[in-house]
């Protein structure tokens, strides 16, 4: 649960958007324009929702006011130009209007687990050219050997101006990926423009890439630059590149070879220095033997290659993020302190993550909502029986089948993405995670921390017999835990309640 600030001046908009964030469980507050923000101190609010109308030249007062919140802005008409001015000021996002209901959740969602930093500069004081283009910078968490490959890999690839092909399942991380090279490279400077290319529609994709001219077609009003235009000195991400059409392939491949592009409708071509990394979860050398991507092009894309293992292939490194994650959710939702329990923990190293790292983040959202205390339980995180990947124990013992599960859990087959390439061996059945068998013990410890809090938070209002009593446990047992946790009972106020 976020707390959310509206800035928009309809009033049918603002109710719709208010009623959508609030059926996700999020608090919202309104503001008219800039100055109404302004005055609800927009930079302590979890995100901030803004009419590009209302937000100011290249949304940058809007950014400023909301220093350290994301801000998405909301444009319509929407403007290739608008869009990218925005993003590269700091906008988490610029959504076109109209909007499905999923695609505002999903940018919601994301604007929520970026991560937060209050001592970063604000906008005004960054290079306007520096941040890409969800001006994100996610930390890499894993220590695993393929991951250490990974990192290798960018570190020896980001300086050497090189194409790059990014392989791997659906959200492991490519994008992040893409992001560190960027980084690392001699471009850090200038733009990254991150494109999916399974998102634009097929009729719009070359103009979006490659810019028009006006008239080029029913529609082109004006003359517009395209995104790999706008990545100019930079650098350009193109995500899912399996799906792009060959029409755009063949022009993407002159760009590659001529360093030239010529926009729909124009004669003459233009120069452009890009850097190109391309991601897919698809085998595009099995695509272009059945013609759906051309060989040319593959090969002018896969320079260097880097190939990222599936999460289920990282070992122990899935606890580790599942911690990492953890936090930042946790923050966002106001929930700051809130754990997994052995048995969650157990159940995150078992489970096999066909959705990778996005996955497990949105089982870790499910938990952290739905838990009731602060100890995240197994059947908070709402994970499918079907997924569990059989293992034995530390000590040999098979694995009891997760008490919430329907029985029998089976060997699930290792998920793989459709047309995805045997690129790696994967990892043989995880054992147990390095942890405690799940006992009483850690029920227990979770109540007491629950415990500590509950009597730290009401003792100055409530009477002892009725910390008891809504703690559900007898006056002696309250008085034997306070002795044991060090929080002796305090002593009774003159005219306070005592019992
Ligand atoms: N090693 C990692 N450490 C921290 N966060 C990670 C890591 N890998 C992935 N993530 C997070 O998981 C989510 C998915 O990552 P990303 O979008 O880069 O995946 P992807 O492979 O590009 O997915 P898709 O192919 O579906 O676009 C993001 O929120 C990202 O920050």
């Amino acid at each position: 649960m976020a707390r959310i600030l509206i800035i928009e001046k309809e009033g049918a908009t603002r109710t719709a958007l208010q009623h959508l964030l609030e059926r996700d469980g999020h608090g919202v507050v309104h503001a008219n324009g800039l100055e109404d923000a302004c005055r609800q101190k927009p930079g302590e609010f979890a995100l901030v929702i803004c009419d590009v109308a209302l937000a100011g030249e290249h949304a940058k007062p809007v950014l400023e006011a909301s220093h350290p919140a994301p801000v998405i802005l909301l444009a319509d008409p929407p403007s290739l130009h608008g869009a990218i001015a925005c993003l590269k000021a700091g906008a988490a996002d610029y959504l076109p209007r109209p909007f499905d209901q999923e695609a505002f959740a999903r940018s919601v969602r994301e604007a929520l687990a970026l991560p937060r930093n209050d001592d970063a500069p604000s906008p005004s004081s960054r290079p306007s050219s520096h941040s890409g283009a969800t001006g994100s910078q996610v930390e890499m968490i894993g220590h695993c050997r393929a991951m250490q490959q990974v990192y290798t890999r960018i570190r020896k690839v980001a300086p050497a101006d090189v194409t790059v092909l990014v392989l791997g399942e659906s959200g492991t991380g490519k994008e992040l990926v893409a992001r560190a090279i960027h980084r690392q490279s001699g471009r850090h400077q200038a733009p990254l423009i991150c494109v999916n290319c399974a998102a634009i529609p097929e009729t719009l994709i070359e103009s979006e890439l490659f810019g028009h001219e006006k008239g080029a077609f029913t529609g082109a009003t004006n003359s517009r630059t395209g995104l790999i235009e706008a990545a100019d000195g930079g650098t350009l991400f193109l995500d899912e590149i399996g799906e792009l059409p060959l029409d755009a392939q063949a022009r993407l491949l002159r760009v590659l070879q001529e360093g030239e592009i010529r926009r729909v409708g124009a004669i003459e071509t233009r120069h452009v220095d890009v850097r190109l990394i391309a991601a897919t979860h698809r085998d595009l050398h099995r695509l272009s033997a059945t013609g759906e991507f051309r060989l040319d092009l593959y090969y002018r894309l896969n320079v260097m290659e880097i190939d990222l293992p599936a999460l289920r292939e990282r070992g122990d490194d899935v606890l580790e993020l599942a911690e990492h994650l953890l936090k930042g959710i946790a923050r966002r939702h106001a929930r700051e302190g809130m754990r997994l329990s052995q048995r969650a923990r157990q159940e995150i190293h078992q489970y096999g993550w066909p959705g990778n790292v996005r996955e497990l983040e949105n089982a870790l959202e499910r938990g952290v909502i739905l838990a009731d205390r602060r100890i995240i339980a197994p059947e908070d995180l709402g994970l499918r029986a079907e997924h569990v990947l059989r293992s034995d124990t530390a000590d040999g013992r098979p694995q009891e089948p997760l008490a919430h599960q329907p029985p029998p859990v089976t060997s699930a087959p290792r998920p793989q993405a459709e047309g995805a390439s045997p690129a790696r061996e994967t990892a043989p059945p995880r054992p147990a995670p390095p942890l405690a068998n799940p006992t009483p013990e850690e029920e227990d410890l979770s109540l007491e921390d629950y415990f500590q809090h509950f009597v730290l938070e009401h003792q100055d209002h409530m009477s002892e017999t009725e910390l008891a009593r809504r703690l559900g446990i007898s006056r002696k047992n309250l008085w034997e835990r306070r002795q044991r946790l060090g929080i002796p009972r305090k002593k009774a106020r003159r005219g306070s309640a005592t019992s």
